[in-house]
């Protein structure tokens, strides 16, 4: 299986080490500047077992464009801002039998991607806890887990290495919103209290942390996706533990300054709670910081 992952940064450039190092046939649609780098100096991949560097294949939309070739899979790892930008350079890679599998936090995407692809999409999500070091890609602890909707056997067979936790979900969409719930609530506890999730307990914010954790689920329960009991009490574990020093990848994106996903995580939940009647006063309040971060940080 011919595998295409759009972007090589975080949780691409993990997976895409994991599937590579499985002897998998990957390639990464990355844009110029990446390329460049990937091509001089290789992908450079830590996880708590190590450093290595690997030599991989890279294409830039100008090259597809130019000599289009059709993957079996395309795995979109963008963040939010720049999915409009990924789905026209992605493009000419998906033909008839691609599957098109999205791993972004959130939900909006989804009805973006299946416009655009129809229905060669394949729900998905991940846990992994990754960022990108000066240029290097890190994975922080040993999550590192990929769920994907059912219905396509092989991408499955595909997806199963070592170093990647597979689970093929039947109720894709429900999974998506647990975990929508979980990161929006990371998102509001780390953006709000400026903090990971440990400090926020010992300083005694534990009934702020249990209200925002309602919040969103609240929501995703209104829209017609229960929140399941493990899963809210996976959510309480990661949030209600003293000495956690989870972030989220919104808080880390929104202290280092970079382009971030404030909107698709915590504006389209708190847009969907407002149509649906739930109120979100924890939600509405950290969306006012983080929009104002962003004005604040564009100069007006
Ligand atoms: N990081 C994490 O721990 C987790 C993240 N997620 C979700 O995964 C998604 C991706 O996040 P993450 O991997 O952290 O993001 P990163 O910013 O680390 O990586 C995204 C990469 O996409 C590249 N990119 C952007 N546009 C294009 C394009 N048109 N063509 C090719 N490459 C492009 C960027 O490249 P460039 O260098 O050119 O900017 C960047 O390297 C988000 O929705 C996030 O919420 C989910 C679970 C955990
Ligand atoms: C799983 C988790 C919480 C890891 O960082 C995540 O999805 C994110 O931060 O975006």
């Amino acid at each position: 299986m011919r595998i295409l992952i759009v972007g090589a940064g975080a949780t691409g450039g993990a997976f895409g080490t994991r599937l590579i190092e499985a002897g998998r046939d990957v390639t990464f649609l990355v844009r110029p500047a990446r390329a460049a780098l990937v091509r001089r100096e290789g992908l450079r991949f830590t996880d708590p077992s190590g450093t290595r560097t690997l030599r991989v294949g890279v294409r830039t939309a100008d090259e597809i464009a130019a000599a289009p070739e059709v993957f079996d899979l395309v795995v979109i790892t963008v963040k939010a801002p720049a999915l409009e930008a990924a789905i026209a350079d992605v493009a000419p890679a998906v033909g008839e039998g691609t599957v098109v599998l999205p791993i972004l936090n959130g939900m909006a995407h989804l009805d973006r991607l299946e416009q655009a692809f129809g229905s060669r999409v394949l729900g998905g999500l991940a846990m992994i806890v990754a960022t990108l070091d000066d240029g290097a890609v890190v994975q922080m602890n040993d999550w590192s887990a990929i769920t994907i909707g059912d219905g396509a056997p092989a991408v499955a067979r595909a997806l199963d290495v070592p170093g990647i936790r597979l689970t093929v979900e039947g109720d894709i969409v429900g999974a998506m919103w647990a975990k929508w719930a979980f990161i929006a609530a990371s998102g509001i506890d780390c953006c709000l209290f400026r903090s990971a999730a440990g400090p926020v307990i010992r300083a005694g914010g534990e009934p702020q942390v249990r209200a925002l954790i309602a919040e969103t689920e609240a929501v995703a329960a209104a829209a017609g996706h229960p929140v399941p009991a493990a899963s809210h009490e996976r959510t309480v574990a990661t949030l209600v533990d003293a000495d956690s020093t989870m972030t989220s990848s919104l808080y880390r994106d929104l202290v280092a300054g970079l382009p971030h996903e404030g909107e698709q995580i915590l504006g389209d939940l708190a847009a969907r709670g407002r149509a649906l009647g739930v109120a979100t006063p924890l939600l509405d309040l950290t969306l006012v910081q983080v929009r104002a971060d962003a004005l604040q940080r564009a100069g007006s």
